[in-house]
């Protein structure tokens, strides 16, 4: 792809993941207009005064036809709803992609509102983030070095897998494939449950009479087990909505765990506790983000 070989982008959802899109896009020289649809006002005007987007949009009707690349950005849940507004409008060249955390729900959303313009929607989920939301948040350079997971769907051309592809590889992330499914057993275990559990270790600590005395002495080891707890709560109530099946399998599974381990303090079992402690400290020392 030449520099600015995408006339018009229409991004829903100008916040973290749309507004880095948008940025590193940008920066790569590849887009021309920047189109942004959102749910209020404030946020787009932001995104409009970051220089982020080029224009809000006016409508569908207007802006979908001509788009050479749709982003949804949005919450899981409300990708649905955005679908079946954009699928009258689509037209025969515009390319879908997607940013949801989850596979398996937008993908059936799609195939259930875009009808026979299915095979133009490319699913995908950069695996990178941050617990802060917002276009305020955006960053020209959250995917450099990042993976991006495309699920593509039987009906995509090559083609159009391969354009998807080259979108995210301009933000300077490295491209890799999973099924929906595949995707979603291993983002359950690796990101849907570690939030989960961090949200709940932080809400334990809330609902106490001592909070503030027991916030006053947390240090680094509660920083790092909990940054991810400051996240959205709604993106993240439709992210563990949208993969309940899977993230219920974790969550048994980390329960087993636990019982294992209060079954071991209970019984002062020093040799019980100490093997949990090195397997997870070799595997944790030595894992490297890749
Ligand atoms: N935050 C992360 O670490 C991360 C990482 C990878 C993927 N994701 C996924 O990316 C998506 C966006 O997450 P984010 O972190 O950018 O959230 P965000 O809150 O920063 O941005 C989401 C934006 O969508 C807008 N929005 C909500 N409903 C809308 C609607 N119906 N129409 C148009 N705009 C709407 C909001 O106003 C907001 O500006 C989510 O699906 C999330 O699961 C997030
Ligand atoms: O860095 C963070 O704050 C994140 O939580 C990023 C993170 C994750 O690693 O779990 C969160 C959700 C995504 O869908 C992808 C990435």
């Amino acid at each position: 792809m030449g520099v600015a070989e995408l006339n018009k982008i229409v991004i829903y959802g100008v916040g973290l993941i749309g507004g880095s899109f948008a940025l590193a896009l940008r920066q790569a020289g590849a887009v021309r207009e920047i189109v942004g649809f959102g749910r209020s006002k404030t946020t787009l005007d932001e995104a409009m005064r970051l220089g982020i987007v080029d224009r809000i949009g006016e409508s569908e009707a207007a802006e979908v036809a001509d788009a050479d690349l749709i982003l949804l950005a949005t919450p899981v849940a409300q990708m649905a709803t955005i679908f079946a507004r954009i699928a009258p409008y689509l037209g025969a060249n515009t390319l879908l992609t997607d940013g949801g955390s989850t596979k398996s729900d937008v993908v059936a959303a799609a195939y259930a509102n875009l009808g026979d313009k299915v095979g133009q929607f490319v699913p995908a989920h950069p695996i990178a983030g941050a617990e802060k939301s917002g276009a305020s948040a955006a960053l020209a350079e959250l995917y450099q070095g990042k993976k991006v997971v495309v699920t593509p769907l039987p009906e995509n051309s090559d083609a159009a897998i391969a354009s998807v592809r080259l979108f995210w590889e301009l933000c300077g992330a490295a491209v890799c494939e999973l099924t929906p499914a595949q995707h979603d057993e291993v983002f359950a275990a690796v990101s849907h449950l570690p939030h989960l559990l961090s949200f709940a270790l932080v809400h334990d600590i809330a609902q106490r009479d001592n909070r503030d005395l027991l916030l006053s002495f947390a240090a680094s080891g509660f920083r790092d087990f909990t940054r991810i707890a400051a996240s959205s709560p709604e993106m993240w109530r439709d992210i563990c909505l949208a993969n309940r099946g899977a993230l219920l399998s974790e969550l048994g599974l980390y329960q087993r765990e636990l019982e294992h381990l209060h079954q071991a303090l209970t019984e002062a079992d020093a040799a019980k506790l100490e093997e949990v402690f090195r397997v997870s400290s070799q595997v944790r020392g030595s894992w490297k983000q890749q």
